[in-house]
C-alpha cells in the first residue's frame, strides 16, 4: 500500500493580491507551503509528496527551499490553468495502488494527526472528505429574496481529501466541468457516494490578507 499526497500550490492568489502567490508568502518565518508539506511529512504514515507549481515559480522554490533549509523529498511537477489540471498534473506520476491524499498547498495548519485519520478512514471506505457543520444561522438568496435554511444539512468542505488511488484516476479521466471545485465534486459525478468526516475548525484556507493574521493567532495557540 502507498500513500500518496498532491499538494496543489499552482495558483496564482488573485484574492490575496500579494506580489507572489499566497502559497509563498512567510507564516512563522517559513513560506506558508512549507507548513503543509511539513505536516504530512511525519512518522509513521510518510506519503509520497507530490508538489504542483507553475513552471514558472520552480527556481523561485528551489531559492526558497535552500534559503530555509528545506530538505523534505518530493517531486516537482507543473501546475495547470484549473485547480483540476493541477491535480491532474499531479496524478500523472502515481505508479502504485494505494491512498491519495489532495491538499490545498494553503491550507498550513492541518496537523498529522489530522491527516493520518483521513488516510486511515479512505483505506477503510474508499474516500474521506473531511468537512465542518455550518456555525453561523445561513440563509439562502433567490432574485432578491433570501429564505433562511436549516444549518444542520450544510457543511463546509476542506482539504486533504483522500480517495483510493483507482478511484481518483478514474475520476480524472472526465472532461473539465466548472462545478468541478474540489476532488469530491470530480468523484462524485462519476456516481460515487462521498463520505463526510471530521474536519477542523482550525484547518482555514488562505484565502484574504486578513486569513494570514487568523492563521498566525492559531498557530500562536
Ligand atoms: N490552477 C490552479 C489553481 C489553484 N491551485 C491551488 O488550489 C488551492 C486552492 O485554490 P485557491 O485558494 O482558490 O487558490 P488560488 O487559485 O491561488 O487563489 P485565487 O482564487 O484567489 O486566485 C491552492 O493551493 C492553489 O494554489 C492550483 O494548484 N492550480
Ligand atoms: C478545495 C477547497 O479548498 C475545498 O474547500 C475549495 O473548494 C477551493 O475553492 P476556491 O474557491 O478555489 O478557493
Amino acid at each position: 500500500m502507498t500513500y500518496y499526497a498532491i499538494i496543489v500550490a499552482g495558483g496564482t492568489g488573485s484574492r490575496m493580491g500579494a506580489q507572489v502567490p499566497k502559497q509563498f508568502l512567510e507564516l512563522k518565518g517559513l513560506p506558508i507551503l512549507m507548513h503543509s508539506i511539513k505536516a504530512f511529512y511525519q512518522w509513521p504514515l510518510v506519503p509520497k509528496i507530490i508538489l504542483v507549481m507553475h513552471p514558472d515559480y520552480h527556481e523561485h522554490w528551489k531559492k526558497l527551499c535552500d534559503e530555509h533549509k528545506f530538505t523534505t523529498p518530493h517531486t516537482l511537477i507543473s501546475g495547470g490553468k484549473t485547480r483540476f489540471e493541477s491535480v491532474k498534473n499531479g496524478l500523472s506520476v502515481i505508479s502504485s495502488p494505494g491512498i491519495v491524499a489532495v491538499h490545498d498547498a494553503v491550507r498550513p495548519l492541518a496537523d498529522h494527526e489530522f491527516i493520518t485519520r483521513l488516510f486511515q478512514q479512505a483505506q477503510q471506505n474508499g474516500n474521506a472528505i473531511p468537512a465542518v457543520k455550518c456555525r453561523d444561522s445561513i440563509r439562502k438568496v433567490e432574485n432578491g429574496v433570501s429564505v433562511s435554511l436549516n444549518r444542520e444539512h450544510y457543511y463546509l468542505v476542506q482539504t486533504p481529501q483522500c480517495f483510493t488511488t483507482e478511484l481518483l484516476l478514474q475520476a480524472y479521466e472526465q472532461p473539465f466541468r466548472e462545478e468541478f471545485t474540489d476532488d469530491a465534486s470530480v468523484v462524485e459525478a462519476m456516481g460515487t457516494k462521498i463520505l463526510l468526516a471530521e474536519g477542523e475548525y482550525k484547518n482555514i484556507k488562505i484565502t484574504y490578507p486578513e486569513d494570514l493574521i487568523f492563521a498566525e493567532a492559531i498557530m500562536r495557540g
